[in-house]
């Protein structure tokens, strides 16, 4: 078997994980099994510790405590191993601002060690797919924020990674790319690799994922294949109001009486 085809390792490994800035606790202990070979969705409001546990995972962030492991491999021991097995596209991610999108492709997959044709060949059908060929020749200061999202999942994929990390990658893509997008996702997945992402768009991750983890004020709710922890919920966005309780107060109140209304006042 292949240490791909391998699922019974889980994909993520993370124990007892902590990060506090300050006084701010962003992440309280987590302890979460991410099976390998899923669609994993990871949802929670603002401020929940989802960007700073990504980040901890993806060797981005140090943890003040806990382990993460990959793979089998600990991120923090060995992160050279590990960032060459893993696909991320981070939120606010960087990228070199005065490289074409092609010239960045090219540019990535040699710094990746991939022999010089076999990066132009994946970086064409990359391109395709994500309709940039059009864009391939532009400097990337001048993508809007969609094209800068598609850019940044193509150089995720270019290594073709066994674990894929995603934060908010639907954002600022137009409906036919997103398509796109979702279709090169699923066909990853079906090959036994593992897509992990974070959203806030309940209804995306309730159409793309299999397996969804919850968390709220640094820590996981609930986790599980997605018929699990929807419950008797009748969608994930209601499961997840009550999860993070704010099933109730989350209407209006009387707390913005002065907002429309009698403008004499
Ligand atoms: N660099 C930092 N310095 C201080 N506090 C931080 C820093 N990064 C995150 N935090 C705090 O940690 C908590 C978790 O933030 P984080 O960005 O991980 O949440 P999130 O779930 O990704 O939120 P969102 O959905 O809004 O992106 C928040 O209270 C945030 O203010």
């Amino acid at each position: 078997m292949t240490e791909t085809g391998n699922q019974d390792r889980p994909a993520v490994r993370v124990t007892g994980l902590w990060k506090t800035f300050g006084e701010q606790v962003a992440v309280s202990g987590i302890d979460l099994d991410l099976p390998a070979g899923r669609f994993i969705g990871l949802v929670g409001p603002n401020g929940a510790g989802k960007t700073t546990t990504l980040s901890m995972i993806t060797g981005l962030l140090r943890p003040d405590a806990g382990t993460v492991e990959i793979a089998g491999r600990e991120v923090w021991q060995d992160p050279v191993d590990v960032k060459s097995r893993i696909g991320v596209l981070p939120e606010g991610l960087r990228l070199f601002e005065r490289l074409t999108g092609r010239e960045l492709l090219s540019y990535l997959g040699r710094l990746r060690g991939i022999p010089a044709a076999e990066v132009e060949r994946r970086a064409d059908q990359l391109l395709d797919v994500l309709d940039l060929l059009g864009a391939q020749n532009k400097l990337i200061v001048d993508y809007s924020t969609g094209m800068r999202k598609k850019i940044g999942l193509a150089a995720a994929l270019l290594h073709n990674p066994e674990v894929l990390f995603l934060d908010e990658p639907f954002e600022g893509v137009d409906p036919v790319s997103a398509q796109n997008i979702r279709g090169v996702l699923e066909r990853y997945t079906a090959s036994g690799a593992t897509v992990i992402f974070s959203s806030h768009v309940m209804e995306l991750v309730e159409s793309l994922c299999d397996w969804v983890a919850v968390m709220a004020t640094g820590r996981i709710r609930a986790h599980g294949p997605l018929a699990e922890v929807r419950g008797e919920a009748d969608s994930l966005q209601h499961a997840f109001l009550e999860l993070v309780g704010a099933g109730a107060g989350a209407g209006p109140d009387d707390r913005l009486d002065w907002l429309g209304g009698d403008r004499d006042r």
